[in-house]
């Protein structure tokens, strides 16, 4: 602990914020002091990211007050916020992808020479410093574009730090790291603690909140639900503060023995760009197929190659054992193979749409009788769904624009929750998704392979992929290097097998 610990860096009263039809925050105090990482739980849609924007100066607050070290200060804009020590590290990052670091860290406020020209040799010298500092080796030449996401978010840091700021708000920021690389965040985290930087963490992962914070807060509907310290409070007590009930956290029973319907898909051979050697899988009617392994060992490219999606990989494939080739994921769709993208923001949703459009678009169909869609049965249908799923929302006709992020994704897996697809391919389906839906959105998934459909999950949650799945397909180097069942799908088997390549 550091001789700062005790000093309060930021506190908030009684902050309060309203959109049209929401009442995002009401009342929410909080206090952060320096040297410690304080964890900000909540459900999505909670207000956590509003609350964070509040502080950057990104919305401003229809009531409430700030005080920095004591003092209180208003946020007209975020220059204000950076002004006041607080750097944001959000989800969405804010660099330019065909900048280096140093431009990056210093655009808007290039360091000039005597002469009044842009000093690059003392820009460079300066990021060196603090990424020395942090322990980080970055590529200072490159784009960083051409860097990892967790190269990324560590410029992201460095260049908050370079701003001096005293109090760093990290949104979700292991959602997209691998294991290894979050360790490596934390590491960072622990040595700015160290040096009496406050930070405020999210995230939806609670061994990570054990992991690396002091204290915690937890908000539910936009209100205050408790604060805890991290020794003083256990799993079950903060997700009962979060939901306001408790979650069973056990999957739901997988079925003894493992199904093994019939084929439904069968893919031959596929070699990806990674090289290795060539893939192919079969799946069973019923069944829960996992795809493991660490980001970029070759899952989604494999997904999607079958399906047509990229004109490298495009093979044909077997669909309940008839060969049909798949020139793209329309072709597949109307072939009865449905994806749930990885980055459903993108590819998945029409966010100037409703709710109810962005559940209801792959399943018209379903709701058609002669001729026309009866749109009583697919409000119904989409209004089920939502609800199941627990997207919090104002109504089904709100549009997907104004949900936080979780609820977002809680929309798409709606969508393919209720379509006809045999055969679903979820790319990280619980990513950003809080305890309590996650634990729907698991019994759903099973509920579904009941009724003869097949599953392909990719995952890089361990504790998932062990509990979900029927058989596990372990990538490595772009090839799937075991197919493990029963016993053997435990996380210490997966990642000898991602980790090794299944030589050993
Ligand atoms: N710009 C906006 N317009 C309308 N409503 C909004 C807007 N931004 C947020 N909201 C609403 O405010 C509430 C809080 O959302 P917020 O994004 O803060 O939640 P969160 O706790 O960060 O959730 P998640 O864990 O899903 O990221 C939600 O009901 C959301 O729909």
């Amino acid at each position: 602990m550091t001789s700062a610990e005790g000093e309060e860096m930021l506190r908030l009263e009684g902050v309060s914020k309203r959109f049209p039809g929401v009442k995002a925050l009401s009342g929410i105090d909080l206090s952060i002091r320096k040297g410690e990482v304080h964890a900000l739980l909540g459900e999505n849609g909670a207000g956590k990211s509003t609350l964070m924007k509040i502080l950057g100066g990104i919305y401003q607050a229809d009531e409430g007050r700030i005080f920095i070290e004591g003092s209180e200060r208003k946020f007209a804009g975020y220059n204000d916020a950076i002004a006041a020590g607080i750097g944001i590290i959000f989800q969405e990052f804010s660099l330019i992808p065909h900048l280096n670091a140093v431009e990056n860290i210093f655009l808007g406020r290039y360091l000039t020479n005597r002469f009044g020209l842009m000093d690059k040799a003392a820009m460079k010298r300066s990021t060196e410093q603090i990424f020395d500092e942090l322990g980080v080796q970055i590529d200072l030449d490159v784009p960083i574009c051409r860097l990892s996401v967790a190269q990324q978010q560590f410029v992201e840091i460095g260049k908050a730090l370079s701003l001096k700021a005293r109090l760093l708000v990290l949104d979700e920021p292991t959602a997209t790291l691998t294991p290894n690389e979050a360790g490596h965040l934390f590491k960072i985290m622990r040595e700015l603690r160290a040096k009496g930087v406050a930070m405020i963490f999210i995230s939806h992962h609670l061994d990570e909140i054990f992991e690396v914070c002091d204290r915690i807060s937890v908000l539910r509907d936009g209100a205050n639900a408790g604060h805890a310290d991290v020794g003083a409070t256990d799993v079950d007590a903060l997700v009962e503060m979060m939901v306001g009930r408790r979650i069973e956290h056990n999957f739901p029973p997988k079925p003894q023995p493992a199904p093994r319907g019939r084929k439904v898909l069968e893919v031959p051979e596929i070699q990806l760009a990674k090289g290795g050697p060539v893939n192919s899988f079969t799946l069973h009617e019923g069944e829960i197929l996992g795809f493991a392994g660490l980001v970029g060992s070759g899952r989604t490219e494999l997904a999607l190659g079958m399906m047509g999606a990229d004109r490298v990989h495009r093979k044909t494939v077997l669909r309940n054992g008839k060969p049909v080739r798949l020139n793209d994921p329309t072709e597949a769709l109307a072939n009865g193979i449905g994806l749930l993208p990885e980055s459903r923001k993108v590819e998945g949703l029409i966010t100037d749409f409703t709710v109810r459009f962005n559940i209801s678009m792959n399943n018209l169909g379903k709701h058609k009788s002669a001729g026309l869609v009866s749109q009583k049965s697919e409000k119904q249908s989409a209004n089920e769904l939502a609800r199941r799923v627990g997207v919090k929302a104002p109504s089904i006709e709100t549009r997907v624009a104004t949900l936080s992020g979780g609820n977002q994704q809680k929309v798409v897996i709606a969508r393919w929750l209720g379509h006809a697809s045999e055969v679903l391919i979820f790319d990280e389906p619980t990513r950003g998704i809080d305890v309590g839906a996650k634990a729907e959105i698991y019994s759903l998934m099973r509920e579904l392979t009941r009724q003869g459909k097949a599953i392909v999950m990719i995952s890089s949650e361990l504790p998932e992929i062990v509990g979900m799945c029927d058989r596990v397909a372990v990538f490595s180097g772009g090839s799937i290097v075991a197919t493990l069942e029963g016993d053997s799908i435990n996380s210490g088997d997966i990642m000898r097998h991602a980790t090794t390549g299944g030589s050993q």
